[in-house]
């Protein structure tokens, strides 16, 4: 059973806090295991990413099969049936036409000092692009990775994606090797992302490594950062939906399954203003979970993460929704676009009823690569600025420095930092030594 809050209930407020603070992706357990294994790929390298493979995924390899053969991907590219090509064409082309908006502008202009500033934008050399694997395998996640550090030019790209037990998606290496992926690699977990992180005799280093996984991956995530880029922690999958009573049961439910399917860690919440639609969902999912393939996972995630939570009006329902920060948010209710303009803190919004997040996972067009555990309070979903960095510009003429240079100085000196005054002002003795003629070049 899920549980059952309403604002109503007098301990709703300690019970809600409890729900917020569920540890779902940072237990103190999997940090541990984590920090293990990336000391041991940092001290072993191949040797330890084959052993580490050969027990989370049964699957032996050697250095030299740790990436996937350019024979071996035609191989598998070649089995891809039309229908799917087809759908994840589609899915790629929409994905592309979506993040080239999002490529930023460089800027330059001159100030009243004479100063003229700016910014230009450049790309990472090198990305490593986590692909989950272990519960489900991702041919869209690909795409949501590799599509925006395309877009921004990143020269080489990598991939990591478990195969268990040996067994490959097609469709993951079709999608990898539409969206430009240089190398694949069939390893997955904390010690792909350290492999990258810290490289091995095999894996050449990246810099930045961006994705989603699970709560190793996202813990791994964690821990090199710093050493590396990441984009964001982007783990086990979350959605929230707010509903009237004005809508199917049994669509809402699925909504909330679809995300409970990912992982027994994910979590499903329904935020409603009428508790007998709220039962009346409850009850369809549970009609659902006796059918449903992956009713196992599904049904721990609901059971041990699940809530719905009975409010007195939508704008209760848009302050609890900013206190949650949700992954993904649908707001099926009569207005969504009034109800989306009072929340703030959402990874991404889904309005009306016409709009499940499930299309946003596969062929919308923004990126399913989105913020969890609340992160989405700080942090965005994967986009082609996390393939960017921004390097500030600044030249100053003779005129622009006489006029702010002696600010500068006086600056310098409140810090006691002598050498930075002397750098100003020795340009600035000279500049008045000739009456200001000089012209800089
Ligand atoms: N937030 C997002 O944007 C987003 C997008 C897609 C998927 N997801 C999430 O990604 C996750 C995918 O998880 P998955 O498990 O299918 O694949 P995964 O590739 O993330 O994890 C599989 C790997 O986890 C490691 N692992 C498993 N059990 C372990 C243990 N006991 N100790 C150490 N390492 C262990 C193994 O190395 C294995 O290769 C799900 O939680 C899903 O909800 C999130
Ligand atoms: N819902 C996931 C993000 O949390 C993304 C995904 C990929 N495939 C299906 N779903
Ligand atoms: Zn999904």
């Amino acid at each position: 059973m899920p549980q059952f809050l309403s604002t109503t209930d007098a301990d709703f407020a300690p019970r809600f806090a409890a729900l917020l603070e569920m540890k779902r992706e940072d237990a103190p357990e999997v940090d541990d295991i984590v920090a293990r294994i990336i000391a041991d790929v940092r001290a072993r390298g191949d040797a330890a990413v084959i052993e580490l493979t050969e027990r989370f995924d049964r699957l032996s390899l050697t250095p030299e099969t740790l990436a996937f053969s350019p024979a071996e991907i035609a191989a598998a590219i070649d089995k891809v049936p039309g229908p799917e090509r087809a759908a994840l064409e589609l899915a790629a082309a929409r994905i592309r036409t979506y993040h080239e908006r999002q490529r930023p502008a460089d800027a330059e202009w001159t100030d009243p000092s004479g100063a003229t500033l700016g910014w230009r934008w450049t790309a990472v050399e090198a990305a490593g692009l986590y692909v989950p694997g272990g519960l489900a395998s991702y041919p869209s996640s690909v795409l949501m990775n590799a599509i925006p550090a395309q877009v921004a030019g990143v020269k080489r790209l990598v991939m990591c994606a478990p195969t268990p037990g040996g067994v490959v998606n097609p469709l993951v290496l079709l999608a990898a090797h539409l969206s430009g992926i240089d190398t694949i690699y069939r390893i997955g977990g904390a010690q792909a992302v350290a492999a990258m992180a810290y490289g091995t005799a095999t894996i050449t280093p990246v810099d930045k490594i961006t994705g989603p996984g699970n709560a190793f991956v996202a813990a791994a995530k964690r821990r090199v950062f710093g050493k590396v880029g990441i984009d964001m922690i982007a783990g086990p999958s979350e959605i929230l939906v707010v509903a009237d009573a004005d809508n199917d049961p049994d669509w809402i439910a699925l909504d909330l399954l679809s995300q409970a399917e990912h992982d027994e860690s994910a979590q499903s919440i329904l935020i409603t203003t009428d508790a007998a639609f709220g039962q009346a969902v409850a009850a369809a999912v549970d009609k659902r979970l006796e059918t449903l393939d992956r009713r196992a996972i599904a049904g721990a995630s609901w059971r041990d993460y699940g809530a719905i939570v009975t409010v007195r009006d939508l704008s209760e329902a848009a302050a609890l929704t900013d206190r949650i920060a949700p992954e993904h948010l649908e707001l099926c209710v009569a207005d969504p676009v009034a109800l989306s303009q009072t929340i703030t803190h959402a990874g991404a919004i889904f309005l009306g009823q016409w709009t499940p997040e499930a299309i946003g996972d596969y062929i919308g067009g923004p990126n399913h690569v989105l913020p969890t555990a609340r992160s989405a309070r700080f942090s965005s979903g994967l986009s082609v600025l996390d393939f960017m960095k921004r390097t500030t510009l600044a030249r100053m003429t003779p005129e622009a420095l006489k006029s702010i240079g002696p600010a500068a100085e006086t600056l310098a000196a409140s810090e006691s930092l002598e050498a930075h005054g002397l750098s100003v002002g020795a340009r600035l003795a000279r500049l008045n030594r000739k009456g200001g003629e000089d012209t800089g070049a």
